[in-house]
């Protein structure tokens, strides 16, 4: 469980949140929408310990976060500005993860082979990083935070660059390692319908705040008024 208090972030003169309240239940795996500049990156910058510089509380399991140390953060975060170990192959990159992550050796081993069939990376895993397309890259990007097998998994704009076969096994992955991790997913996209494939729940950020909306009944014509209002 992940517990927002009273969660305010400025940039500046920018307020993004102010007084903001949530509480992400386990196992789910949750959809985060919202307009350009509405706060999502900054949201999950704040929730996977990247960005310290906020007023209020973040708990992991009622222990606040920043008394979490580094290594032990359970969390995994597909950032939308990917970096790799260029001088690594794309699988010695997630192997060094998961040694990081203390996974053992064998289970590592049988967990990437898993990842790079279900993303079709299998026949890059002898490629440098630098050797990828875009999309390619953004694929390397989510299966580095899924070897993570954290509590919480947090993607940021992870379908962004993918094309539509690549969409849909991301889908199909997300939904398979969640069925068996049962943790927290937490996903930001503008792409509703991948969106309305994989979550149980819609939260729509908006003015600093948080709407949740069950998936079923998300109306992707009433979330784009909302979005628009203000323009
Ligand atoms: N490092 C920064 N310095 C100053 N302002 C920032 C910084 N990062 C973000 N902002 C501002 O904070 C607000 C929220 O930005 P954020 O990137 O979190 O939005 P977003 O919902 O992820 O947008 P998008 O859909 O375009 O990716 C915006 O007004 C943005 O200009």
């Amino acid at each position: 469980m992940i517990q927002i208090s009273n969660l305010s972030k400025k940039y500046g003169e920018t307020v993004v949140f102010s007084d903001l309240n949530y509480t992400f239940e386990n196992a789910c795996i949750y959809g985060l929408v919202g307009r350009n500049g509405a706060g999502k990156t900054t949201l999950l910058n704040i929730l996977s310990n990247y960005d310290k510089n906020y007023t209020g509380v973040i708990s992991i399991d009622r222990k606040k976060m920043n008394k979490v140390d580094y290594l032990d953060m359970p969390v995994a975060y597909a950032m939308d500005q990917p970096s790799f170990f260029n001088e690594l192959t794309i699988y010695e990159n997630l192997l060094l993860i998961a040694s990081s992550r203390k996974i053992k050796k064998q289970e590592a081993f049988d967990k990437i082979e898993r990842i790079l069939d279900g993303l079709g990376l299998k026949k890059y895993e002898n490629y440098s990083p630098l050797e990828l397309s875009k999309g390619t890259m953004q694929r390397l990007n989510n299966a580095c935070a899924m070897i993570q097998e954290e509590k919480i998994t947090i993607f940021d704009e992870p379908f962004s660059g993918l094309d539509p076969v690549q969409m849909k096994l991301l889908e199909n992955v997300i939904v398979e390692f969640h069925k068996k991790e049962k943790g927290i997913y937490i996903i930001s996209s503008h792409d509703i319908e991948c969106l309305q494939n994989v979550c149980d729940k819609c939260l729509l950020l908006h003015n600093g705040q948080i709407r949740e909306i069950n998936m079923e009944e998300v109306d992707r014509e009433e979330i784009a008024k909302i979005l628009s209002e203000g323009e």
